[in-house]
């Protein structure tokens, strides 16, 4: 299996997932501030993968404070939060994360050392816990899925594979799940202008494994669909409100209109911790804007005229009404039933 993020020989090893598909390359951690680093730059992302590396992240600064005074450490690790708070503002898993590292530091009652190991554990444990989670997303999705005869044919968007999570993925969670019974007969991968995570990671996680793949250009998914080569979409999640209002990548929520158009099912898979109950609808949902060179620039290639202007959100909000169903590790709801999400589905 795909692991994003190892913690190994006393650092966090993460695979630099901006320089696949062409390279595989790893990056030692060892500091907060690189942490932070490679989440804002995007070497780690994905909603789960950049909660498990924030969580790691917090261990990394705690390490570094030097006092013996419980009030002084907690304080110096309310900056530290702080600092990786600040990296990316759309996916709730990371606040999510930070705040459970941050009550298990307040609830720990011990010497600093002890406060410190608790705080390592923790972090391995969201990353073990992590992985169990998309395993169970993917055998609950494949459960929601047409029970047509023949093989399916899904689409999905970005990438909400391993590189986006601890490991197995959301979305591919599910596609790994349906090939591994039998179940599927392609993915076809829209190649998510701008960043390209479908086309450079969702294909390389499809193609390690023998999962075939097809890759399509955002603009082409409603003529597939009109063709009939769809039978259901797959998507990850950055943060689901209350009542089933969905923010993920750029893209999807011009997908979920032309996939209701055509009456193909739509889904969106997500661990409960992608799930933000303060927020009553998905208008809330903050939407993080990246430089404006991810539209403008491809590799050394520049490809507009100067003096245009640029706007980059790197996430849009699906509203509830075209989400057939949200996939968690506790089963599939419907997205105005998420209270019973914590309830796990028989
Ligand atoms: C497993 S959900 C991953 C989710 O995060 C991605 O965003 P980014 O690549 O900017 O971190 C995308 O929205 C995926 O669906």
């Amino acid at each position: 299996m795909l692991y994003p993020i190892v913690w190994q020989n006393n650092s966090v090893v993460l695979i630099d997932q901006t320089r696949l598909p062409n390279e595989y390359a790893v990056i030692e951690i060892h500091r907060c501030e690189d942490m932070a680093e490679a989440i804002s730059t995007m070497i780690v992302r994905g909603a789960p993968a950049i909660g498990v590396a924030a969580a790691y992240g917090m261990y990394l600064g705690a390490r570094e404070i030097e006092t013996s005074d419980r009030t002084e450490f907690l304080h110096q690790l309310e900056e530290v939060a702080q600092l990786l708070r600040s990296t990316r503002p759309t996916a709730v898993n990371l606040f999510w994360a930070i705040g459970r590292m941050m009550q298990t530091a307040y609830e720990t009652l011990g010497t600093i050392a002890q406060i410190k190991q608790i705080l390592l554990e923790t972090a391995q444990t969201i990353n073990a816990e992590d992985i169990q989670t998309c395993q169970a997303i993917g055998d609950h999705g494949l459960a929601a899925l047409p029970k047509t005869p023949e093989k399916l044919i899904i689409l999905t968007h970005c990438n909400a594979g391993a590189l986006a999570t601890a490991g197995y993925g959301t979305a591919l969670g599910v596609v790994r799940s349906a090939w591994r019974e039998g179940r599927l007969t392609r993915v076809f991968a829209d190649e998510t202008r701008p960043r390209l995570q479908g086309a450079k990671l969702t294909a390389w996680e499809c193609v390690q494994e023998g999962i075939p793949v097809t890759v399509i250009t955002d603009n082409m998914a409603a003529h597939c669909m009109k063709q009939g080569l769809i039978d259901a979409v797959v998507v990850g999640a950055d943060r689901i409100a209350a009542n089933g209002d969905t923010a993920n990548k750029i893209g999807t929520y011009s997908l979920a209109i032309v996939a209701k158009a055509h009456n193909i099912p739509f889904f969106v898979a997500a661990p409960i911790s992608t799930i933000d109950f303060t927020l009553s609808n998905g208008s809330q949902i903050p939407i993080e804007e990246r430089h404006p060179s991810e539209i403008y620039q491809i590799g050394d290639t520049i490809l507009t005229p100067s003096g245009v202007e640029f706007y980059n959100p790197a996430f849009d909000v699906t509203p509830a009404e075209l989400i057939t169903a949200i996939i968690t590790e506790n089963g599939a709801f419907a997205p105005g039933e998420l209270v019973k999400c914590h309830t796990i589905s028989q």
